[in-house]
Order: structure tokens, then sequence, then C-alpha cells
């Protein structure tokens, strides 16, 4: 993603599709719910930072009807084929995060600095979420004096 196109999505009681379960999906599931998004996990098996209470849960392997009225997708699976897969088969009015690979996402997640009242948003382009994790890390000092 050269120049991107930066939003701040309403997520509330909208419906989100997460494909697996594992360390990562359980990092974007916790984001959507604290966002007040419906979600629907599809995957044999979930962490335990999954609490199956607050989704739906398919225990069950990805079938391409799964996309079916979908809008916003994570492909978050360990396959990396199958979370290319997902991408590609997904329409135009679809959006597709492919965890493991930022050349095939439709969007990105950015490291979030918050405060009641301030979000900060950090991307690298899909070049180095490590980095952009660091530098959260220093302005989460600074936004604590400045934007209260
Ligand atoms: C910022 C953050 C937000 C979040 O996820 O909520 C985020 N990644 C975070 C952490 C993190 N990610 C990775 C590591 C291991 C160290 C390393 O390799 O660097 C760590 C560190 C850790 O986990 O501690 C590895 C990694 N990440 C991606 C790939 C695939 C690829 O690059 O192609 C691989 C290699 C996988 C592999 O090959 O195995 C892809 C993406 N990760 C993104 C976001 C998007 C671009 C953001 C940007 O523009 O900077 C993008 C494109 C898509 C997406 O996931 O949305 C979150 C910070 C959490 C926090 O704030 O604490
Ligand atoms: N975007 C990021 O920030 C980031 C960071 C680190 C790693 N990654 C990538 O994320 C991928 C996933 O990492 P993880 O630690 O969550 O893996 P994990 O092994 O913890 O979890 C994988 C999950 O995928 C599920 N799964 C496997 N095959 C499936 C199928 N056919 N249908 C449905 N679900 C299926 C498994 O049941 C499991 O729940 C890694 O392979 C890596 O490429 C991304």
């Amino acid at each position: 993603m050269d120049a991107g196109y930066p939003i701040l999505l309403n997520l509330t009681d909208r419906h989100v599709l997460v494909v697996g379960g594992g360390k990562i999906a359980a990092r974007k599931i916790n984001g959507l719910l604290t966002a007040g998004a419906i979600v629907t996990v599809i995957a044999p098996k979930l962490v335990d930072q999954i609490d199956t209470t607050k989704i739906t849960w398919y225990q069950r392997n990805y079938e391409a009807a799964d996309l079916r009225g979908e809008t916003i997708i994570f492909a978050a699976t360990d396959d990396e084929n199958l979370n290319h897969q997902i991408w590609r088969s997904a329409g135009q009015t679809q959006w597709v995060n492919d965890v493991s690979n930022h050349r095939t996402s439709d969007f990105f997640n950015v490291a979030q600095v918050r405060t009641k009242k301030v979000l900060i948003g950090i991307s690298t382009f899909g070049q180095s979420p490590s980095k952009a994790k660091r530098l959260k890390k220093q302005l989460q000092d600074w936004i604590g004096k400045e934007a209260e």
C-alpha cells in the first residue's frame, strides 16, 4: 500500500467475519468486540484469549460460501495460501485483511495510542509493524501529558 486512506469505522452492531482463531485472530477479535462489532469466527480451534460467549463460533474449517454476505473479513489463519485465497475470492464490495501478507490486504490495522479523548493511529504502510509498535510506546509517554 503506497498511499492508503485512513478512516475510523463505527462498527457498533456491524457484522465482521474472522477466519482463524489463533493468537493474531484473538488480537483482532478483541479489538473488534471493544469497538462493538458482532463477530463471527470460523476455526477448528480457538486460543483461550477468545471469549466464546461474546462471538458466534463455527468450529470447522473455512468454506468458500462463508464469504457470502460479509463486508469486512479478517483472513487470520496460519495457512498463508488459504489467507491469500480468501483475499482473491472476495468481491469488489468486500474488504479483506490478510494478516500474513500486507501486499494482499485491502486494509490494515494501525498501532493505537488512546486516551478518552484522543486516538493516534500509527502505520508504516505495512512495511514494519514492529516499528509501529515501538513508536506507539514512545507516544504513550508523550500523550499522557499533552492530550488530556
Ligand atoms: C500495528 C499492529 C496493529 C494490530 O495488529 O492490531 C500490526 N501488527 C502488529 C504487531 C506485529 N505484527 C508482526 C509482529 C512480529 C514482528 C515483526 O515481524 O515485525 C508484531 C509485533 C508483535 O506482535 O508484538 C508481524 C507481521 N505483521 C504483519 C505481517 C505480514 C506482512 O508484513 O506481510 C507480519 C509478519 C508475519 C510473518 O511473516 O510471520 C502485517 C500487518 N501487521 C499490521 C499491524 C499491519 C501493518 C501495520 C503497519 O502499517 O505498520 C499489517 C500489514 C496487517 C494487519 O495485521 O493489520 C500490531 C501492533 C500491536 C501493538 O500495538 O501492540
Ligand atoms: N498481522 C499481524 O500482526 C501478524 C503478526 C504475527 C504473525 N502474523 C501472521 O498470522 C498468522 C497466524 O498466526 P497465529 O499466531 O494467530 O497462528 P496460530 O497457529 O495461533 O492460529 C492459527 C489459527 O488458524 C486456524 N486455522 C487453520 N486452518 C484453518 C482453516 N482451514 N479454516 C479456519 N481456520 C483455520 C487454526 O485453527 C488456528 O485457530 C501467521 O501465520 C503469520 O503469517 C500476523
